[in-house]
């Protein structure tokens, strides 16, 4: 392991593991289909990668157990998720939950999302435990509204930010199985559906000018290797639909662009992204 100014740091790009997952990976994702929408939005849908809709009985539901439509907003660190739902939080009159990145970095006096980024293979498992409660409590959480958005979800923080520590050979494999079996008890028997996934697609080098722009302390130390990682997931997981199960249709917005253009993209989608139960637009 490489160390830099007294701190370990990372190697991304590990050879490939994925032993331990109880859900079918690849043969089962493949059948997922794609076409071109006439807004420039691309739409991804994977009928048989869904999770059963509604819940199979038994299953703990939402807290007071109502029907509401859940958004989930994708994508990179920085690439624009946060403002993303700012502007719909602005216009619309839904549930709007960021990811509680305030608890990551501060859990009663400690910053695992500073400590992570300091040492991933000692303190990996810490954020991802910590990260795992916290979007579980997202996803389970009572609200009024009958439609939810969220910043990310319970699933990309297993198949993207748990998944690259274990690749990159910052998770052993003990502590990679331990938060599996979690994930896949929460899966089976707790309802974390989502309706819809917009995926915000940036380059990595978008990602990294924009993270050095917004200049978050902890994230001084990433380097343009681990954004190139965390992008490469997210397009197996959404993109080609080969890596993990995706819980949810993938509408997919092309968010390079300055924030003029974004906004214009995210206006001509509107209905589509506030309409997850409306399948037309699905293959
Ligand atoms: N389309 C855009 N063009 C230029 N800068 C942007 C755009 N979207 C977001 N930003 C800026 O990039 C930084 C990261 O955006 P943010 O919404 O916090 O990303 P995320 O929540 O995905 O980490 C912020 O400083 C934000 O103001
Ligand atoms: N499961 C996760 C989720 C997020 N992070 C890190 C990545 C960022 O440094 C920070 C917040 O993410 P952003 O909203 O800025 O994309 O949390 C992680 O390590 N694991």
């Amino acid at each position: 392991m490489l160390v830099l100014k007294g701190l370990r740091t990372w190697s991304f790009l590990a050879g490939s593991r994925y032993p331990g997952s109880a859900w079918p990976t690849r043969a089962l994702v493949q059948s997922g289909r794609r076409k071109k929408l006439s807004s420039g939005a691309r739409e991804h849908y994977c009928t048989t990668s869904r999770f059963p809709d509604p819940p199979p009985a038994g299953k703990l539901q939402k807290s007071g157990g109502e029907t509401k439509s859940v958004i989930c907003i994708e994508g990179n660190i920085a690439s624009g998720k946060t403002t993303c739902l700012e502007y719909f939080a602005k216009t619309t009159n839904i549930e709007v939950l960021e990811e509680p990145v305030a608890k990551w970095r501060n859990i009663r006096g400690h910053n695992p999302l500073g400590l992570m980024y300091q040492d991933a293979a000692r303190w990996g498992i810490t954020l991802q435990t910590y990260i795992q409660l916290t979007m579980l409590q997202r996803h389970t959480r009572p609200s009024r509204y009958p439609m939810r958005m969220m910043e990310r979800s319970i699933h990309s923080a297993k198949y993207i930010f748990v998944e690259n520590l274990y690749q990159s050979g910052n998770m052993p494999e003990v502590d990679y199985a331990v938060l599996t079996e979690w994930f896949n008890w929460i899966v089976e028997n707790i309802d974390i559906s989502v309706d819809l996934i917009v995926y915000l697609h940036t380059s990595p080098e978008t990602c990294y000018k924009r993270l050095k722009e917004r200049c978050r302390e902890e994230e001084k130390l990433i380097p343009m290797e681990y954004l190139e990682a965390i992008h490469h997931l997210h397009e197996e997981w959404l993109i080609q639909q080969n890596s993990f199960p995706v819980p949810a249709p993938v509408l997919v917005i092309e968010a390079d662009d300055d924030l003029t253009k974004i906004i214009r993209q995210y206006e001509e989608n509107r209905t589509r992204i506030l309409t997850p139960s409306n399948k037309q637009w699905c293959l």
